[in-house]
């Protein structure tokens, strides 16, 4: 529980894509582990390229995790599936609706520790919801940094490339990917196309 509030938290870790968000998150779990504590991961339906029932990262480790579905129950399933477990981690929340940030509160109200990653902006540099809400209520918040793929500066922005173009101002926001379809990038070299 924690110290201040003797109430449960909410820690988000956030940054561009590649900044080391699912290692971080990883790193948190394995030391949870070893204090012995019941450990729940989730992951959104969205998200399939480490396999289905895996969170992983960008340099090939991964951890189990139960799959929700943002159809029907959405984010809710998650507080559903809990067997007594302390420590609720979810990767990938910029895949899952609004309504993560309620779930989040009600988990850390009920005495969990609750630890969020996502990235925070979308291709075009704005808000990635639900990031920003969650950012707003929870107790703890690291912003990491990638290396921009253009400079080697440090990266706070994604950028999307379509066949080696960057993208349209007016493509969709989701396009699940890796390196062959985003870069980190810094503010400087993040371009988007508006012709
Ligand atoms: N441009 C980059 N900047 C930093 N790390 C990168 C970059 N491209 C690839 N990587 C690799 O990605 C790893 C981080 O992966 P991961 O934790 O999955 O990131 P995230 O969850 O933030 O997308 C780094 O340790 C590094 O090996
Ligand atoms: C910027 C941006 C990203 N996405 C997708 C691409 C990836 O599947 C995830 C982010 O994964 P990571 O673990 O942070 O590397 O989000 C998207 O759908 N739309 C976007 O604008
Ligand atoms: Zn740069």
């Amino acid at each position: 529980m924690h110290a201040i509030t003797g109430s449960g938290w909410i820690e988000v870790i956030s940054g561009s894509m590649f900044s080391g968000k699912t290692e971080e998150l990883l790193r948190r779990l394995r030391r949870a582990e070893i204090a012995g504590q019941e450990i729940a991961v989730f992951t959104p339906a969205l998200d399939d390229r480490y396999g289905e029932t895996t969170i992983g990262t960008h340099n090939g480790r991964s951890w189990e995790a139960n799959v929700i579905d943002n159809e029907g129950e959405g984010p809710w399933d998650i507080r559903d599936r809990l067997n007594g477990e302390m420590v609720v981690a979810i990767d990938e929340a910029n895949f899952f609706s609004d309504a993560l940030v309620e779930v989040c509160q009600t988990l850390a109200e009920d005495d969990r520790r609750v630890i969020v990653s996502g990235t925070d902006q979308t291709y075009r540099g704005e808000p990635f919801d639900p990031l920003p809400d969650l950012m707003a209520v929870a107790e703890y918040v690291d912003k990491l940094q990638a290396i921009c793929a253009e400079c080697g500066e440090p990266a706070t922005r994604n950028q999307r490339l379509i066949e080696g173009e960057p993208a349209h101002a007016d493509d969709p926001t989701i396009l699940v990917g890796a390196e062959e379809s985003y870069e980190a990038r810094c503010r400087d070299c993040h371009v988007l196309r508006r012709d």
